[in-house]
């Protein structure tokens, strides 16, 4: 098992184990999917906790262990104190000299003890922080291996606010109880009990009085913690909801200032922020009075009033004597101070109970399987089949059936576009073909092997899409990004045969430019450095997203040229977007709500009712936006259609 394996068992992140359906917010559901009780959310969150720091479970051990000694050991200076004190009593009620030596040795082991009792203190929270940092790290690396397989479909603006929240602020909170926890968590429970059996051995009755206020004191915390893990759980659900709302905001910014609607899209996050601002002022503000009333009978002077009042009762009868009460005194002064550590620290339990299920739920984020070491096999020919391929995003009455039945093949080398209106299902097919995930009944094959039992499929299936997703990193690793190895050399040629060359070159740090820090680039200079990208990882099977429809005329005519030498030889899916760009392709399929409802050439389809539905309906919008700039006609009416992406791209 590697390192990051360690964090969770193996069987723990099979994305069929039941924990794997588990919904990545850190919800829990049973395995029916009903909602748990919220006991039962305590319970999973605590087993989620249990699981997450099992990696680090010696090193927390190590750490509880030593502050258990630490713990027993505060006792010792206070024994000191009380043999110091009364060594000085005798003698002065006697009369006599101090006897020094006896005086001597006692202040040495106070010294000893007081330092060795923070040695081993330190050294436990030394342990206990070098776990959480060796843990922390373990769940980042876990977390980017998991995200690397899982679909991309899943990372929809709330899955990354989850993923930013797991990320950060759970790993965060998480520390707080891998760091901190096992030592003062432990060391508030062992040292009080120490000091108040200690208590009890000097006198019971100066035992008694140094817990006197205690029950006073739990009764008003058992009241104001009433609720409260319940109460935990929804506080940290609501801050996840304003924490993903305000990642949507964030992310949109640009579509919404742009529409200047920013007081719209600003009120779904406006609202969570209020809804938890009244949450918590309910909560809270009876609780404070509470907590404030409680903390009271804790109070230093009322403790004291207690403590040395009666004490000064017992000493004058004789009962007890004055270095007993001060004795008893200091540590009835201590057990507040250790209570409210205890508090702290359970309620830090709580809190990382929550983060510790949301990570967890997150390692297990369901995967893309992959292909078994053995099995996994390359093929040999690049003909594409789909064979009745259902896909839905979403489950439930909430599902959107984006692909229906689909069945179709993509003849090796020959390029075929797929076409239908906005919402038909199109960029689902064509993803589905480079695995961004998986559809949920169906086959698709290429050279007749399954994809998902492809072995490295990146290097059989090459994308150009719309958006060309370029990095903040170097032009060069941009380019490089499907093959890290390619040298200078490679990189040139892809950045020439895509055409941008000249113009990485004209930028003030050429290939070593980083994109979007250093310099940002045009639409259409991002997008032939997509296809230089694409080139150079040289697939036979190319997904290409009709990347010209937003572009000007002059870049439109650069990434054809670019495109022209991509697609030759490869077999070819092309997205197309306007029906004028697919007239010279091997093969058309039109596509309407997720099925295929026709397939041939564009002279073969020219009666089809559909194919001719897509025409009319691109000359309505050309008509509209007044912008018919390709001159393009409906299927027979014996005009040739205009150059477009795949006319440029057919061989
Ligand atoms: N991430 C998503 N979550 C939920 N539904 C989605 C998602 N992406 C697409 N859909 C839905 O799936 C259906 C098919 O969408 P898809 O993007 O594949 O169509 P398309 O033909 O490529 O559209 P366009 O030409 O506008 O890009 C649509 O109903 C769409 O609303």
């Amino acid at each position: 098992m590697t390192a990051a394996n360690a964090v969770t068992d193996p069987a723990d992140s099979d994305p069929h184990s039941s924990d794997a359906a588990r919904p990545p917010s850190g919800e829990h559901t049973d395995g029916g999917g009903n909602a748990l009780s919220e006991k039962e959310k305590q319970k999973a969150d605590a087993l989620a906790l249990k699981r997450l720091m099992r990696p680090v479970a010696v090193p927390l051990t190590i750490g509880r262990l030593l502050a258990v000694v630490s713990g027993v050991l505060a006792v010792v200076p206070y024994i000191a104190l009380v043999q110091i004190g009364g060594t000085l009593l005798a003698a002065s009620s006697a009369g006599t000299h101090v006897d020094g030596d006896e005086i001597r040795r006692w202040l040495r082991i106070l010294v000893i003890t007081f330092v060795l009792r923070l040695a081993i203190y330190f050294v436990a929270l030394l342990v206990t922080h070098l776990a959480d940092i060796r843990l922390g790290h373990l769940i980042q690396v876990r977390l980017v291996h998991r995200f690397a397989k899982v679909p991309l479909a899943w990372f929809t603006a709330t899955n990354s606010g989850r993923v930013r929240k797991g990320m950060q602020d759970d790993i965060g909170t998480v520390h707080q109880l891998i760091a901190h926890q096992p030592v003062d968590g432990t060391a508030a429970v062992v040292m009080p009990a120490a000091l108040m059996i200690y208590a009890f051995v000097i006198d019971w009755r100066l035992g008694l009085l140094s817990i006197a206020t205690l029950p006073l004191y739990i009764g008003a915390m058992a009241m104001s913690m009433r609720g409260m893990g319940e109460k935990t759980v929804e506080m940290d659900r609501r801050l996840s909801t304003v924490s993903a709302r305000m990642v949507e905001f964030v992310a949109g910014i640009s579509v919404v200032k742009a529409f200047g609607r920013v007081g719209r899209a600003h009120r779904n996050y406006q609202e969570s922020a209020d809804e938890f601002y009244d949450f918590y002022l309910d909560w809270v503000r009876p609780l404070v009075r509470v907590s404030a009333l409680g903390t009271s009978f804790l109070a230093i002077p009322l403790v004291l009033l207690v403590n040395i009042g009666v004490g000064s009762v017992l000493v004058h009868h004789d009962q007890v004597s004055t270095a007993d009460v001060l004795a008893t005194s200091l540590i009835a002064l201590l057990i507040p101070y250790a209570l409210e550590t205890w508090m702290h620290s359970t309620w830090s339990r709580q809190l990382a109970g929550a983060a510790a299920s949301r990570l967890a739920a997150l390692i297990d984020t369901p995967i893309l399987t992959e292909p078994d070491a053995v099995q996994a096999r390359r093929p040999t020919a690049h003909d594409v089949t789909f064979e009745a391929v259902h896909y839905s995003y979403g489950s439930g009455p909430d599902a959107v059936l984006a692909v229906d039945d689909v069945g179709f093949t993509l003849p090796q080398g020959t390029v075929t576009a797929l076409i239908g209106p906005s919402g038909s299902g199109k960029s689902t097919i064509a993803t589905l073909l480079a695995r961004f995930d998986d559809p949920a009944s169906g086959t698709i094959r290429i050279g007749g092997v399954d994809i998902t039992e492809i072995d490295d499929l990146y290097s059989q299936v090459g994308m150009v899409l719309q958006d060309p997703q370029l990095l903040t990193i170097s032009i060069r690793d941009n380019i490089a990004l499907g093959r890290p190895d390619a040298t200078d050399g490679q990189i040139r040629e892809a950045a020439s045969a895509a055409r941008i060359l000249d113009e990485i070159e004209a930028l003030p740090n050429g290939f070593d430019t980083v994109y979007g820090s250093d310099s940002g680039l045009s639409g259409g200079q991002a997008q032939r450095i997509a296809i230089a990208r694409a080139v150079l990882v040289d697939a036979p099977i190319l997904v290409l997203d009709e990347a010209t429809a937003l572009t000007d005329p002059e870049s439109e005519h650069q990434i054809q040229q670019a495109l022209s030498t991509l697609v030759r030889g490869r077999t070819v899916l092309v997205i197309a977007h306007r029906p004028e760009v697919i007239k010279g392709v091997d093969q058309i399929i039109v596509v309407e709500s997720g099925r295929v409802v026709a397939t041939g050439t564009h002279d073969e389809l020219a009666g089809h009712p559909a194919y001719a539905r897509m025409w009319q309906r691109a000359g309505a919008d050309a008509r509209l936006a007044g912008t018919h700039r390709t001159g393009s006609r409906e299927p027979g009416s014996g005009t040739t259609g205009p150059t477009g992406t795949a006319e440029g791209t057919h061989r």
